[in-house]
């Protein structure tokens, strides 16, 4: 639990301002309600069960999206009508809802927010004098307060957004080629098996090396073999599908993660894949080949089982001559051959 927390930030902040928000609304909630004040009082009580209910959701799911978009949405349109019924009292709400918008959505809906909340309230002052502000003048230095604490909350929220992106890609992602790395893979493998194991969603993976690529290296130079790896990765990610994740596993070794692939399309996308390489990746010395390994994942299957599989199919993809494909055919619950030989595998 604290693992996710520390590494999800976004649900990090959801649990955070859920927890705050309903410790912090509770106690006005009750005490709306037994002074007979029912309409703040409900509305209260909605945003405090929603909350809860939310970071529930981000719980359970991992989806923190939805979430943060709902509780931006109920936190926004619950303080309006606070600051409508209670007037200047309720208007103090309005600064931290800003600063928490900014936190559960990306800067541009945060901005959207706090602008239709600015305008709801206006509106009704304007509609119905001395309702909201006691006051022309407080009117305004709340509008300019309020834009000012928007347009300096958007811009840091713009910027830390933007760098925590640019460190997550560092992370993971290779940067060469900007395939995602190792550790990537780990952690994407690990989605896939319980993925598959909790909702029967399918996986397959497509274990792919470069053919002689050592003689890239050695006749043209290494900025000869880089360019042809980046050229690769950028053909493969052109020739699969948007929902396909490409990781560079090692030097000139790819591996290619296929969600809800069956068997034959497994087959299809390999021979996609390699057709396209044989066809338009070139180095200064002439074509290129790619040898395929692939093996779609079993229930219950650990990942490095899976892999395995793949590997090993590669492995004798190489020893037929290279630039083919050997996709493991075995049955479900059938033992994981040792290198060299796999389970009964085609050859495309
Ligand atoms: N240019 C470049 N070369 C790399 C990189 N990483 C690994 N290599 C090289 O990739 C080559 C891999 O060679 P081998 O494992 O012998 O494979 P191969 O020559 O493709 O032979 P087969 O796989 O059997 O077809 C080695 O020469 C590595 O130095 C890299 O980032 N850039």
């Amino acid at each position: 639990m604290l693992k996710r927390l520390r590494n999800d930030f976004q649900l990090s902040i959801i649990t955070l301002m859920g927890f705050f928000g309903a410790l912090g609304i509770t106690p006005y909630a009750i005490y709306r309600l037994l002074h007979g004040n029912y309409l703040v009082g409900t509305a209260d009580t909605v945003i405090v069960i929603s909350t809860l209910s939310a970071v529930f959701y981000a719980w359970r799911t991992g989806d923190t999206v939805k979430p943060g978009i709902y509780l931006a949405c109920i936190f926004s349109v619950g303080s309006t009508l606070i600051a409508i019924n209670l007037g200047v009292n309720g208007l103090f709400w309005i600064y931290p809802l800003i600063l928490f918008n900014f936190f559960m959505v990306s800067p541009g809906k945060a901005i959207a927010a706090t602008l239709m909340v600015l305008l709801s309230l206006v509106g009704h002052a304007l509609w119905v004098p001395g309702s909201v502000f006691e006051s022309q003048y407080q009117m305004v230095s709340f509008l300019v307060t309020n834009m000012m604490a928007g347009v300096l909350t958007f811009i840091f929220a713009y910027r830390t957004r933007h760098q925590r992106e640019q460190l997550q890609g560092l992370a993971i992602r290779d940067p060469l080629t900007g395939a995602r790395n190792r550790r990537a893979m780990d952690d994407e493998l690990k989605i896939a098996v319980s993925s598959k194991r909790r909702h029967g969603r399918s996986y397959s993976v497509l274990a792919m090396d470069l053919d002689h690529f050592k003689q890239i290296n050695d006749q043209y130079g290494h900025p000869a073999g880089d360019q042809v790896l980046v050229s690769f990765v950028a053909l493969i990610k052109a020739g699969s599908r948007k929902e396909d994740r490409l990781f560079r596993v090692g030097g000139e070794e790819f591996l290619l993660l296929l969600p809800d692939t069956s068997l034959s399309g497994l087959e299809a996308a390999a021979a996609h894949l390699q057709k396209l390489v044989r066809e338009l990746l070139r180095s200064p010395g002439g074509t290129v080949s790619v040898s395929i390994g692939g093996a779609i994942l079993r229930t219950d299957e650990p990942w490095p089982n899976l892999l395995q599989r793949a590997d090993q199919c590669l492995y004798q993809a190489k020893s037929a001559g290279r630039d083919c494909t050997i996709i493991d055919r075995s049955e479900e619950g059938s033992p994981v051959a040792s290198l060299p030989t796999a389970g009964p595998a085609t050859t495309l």
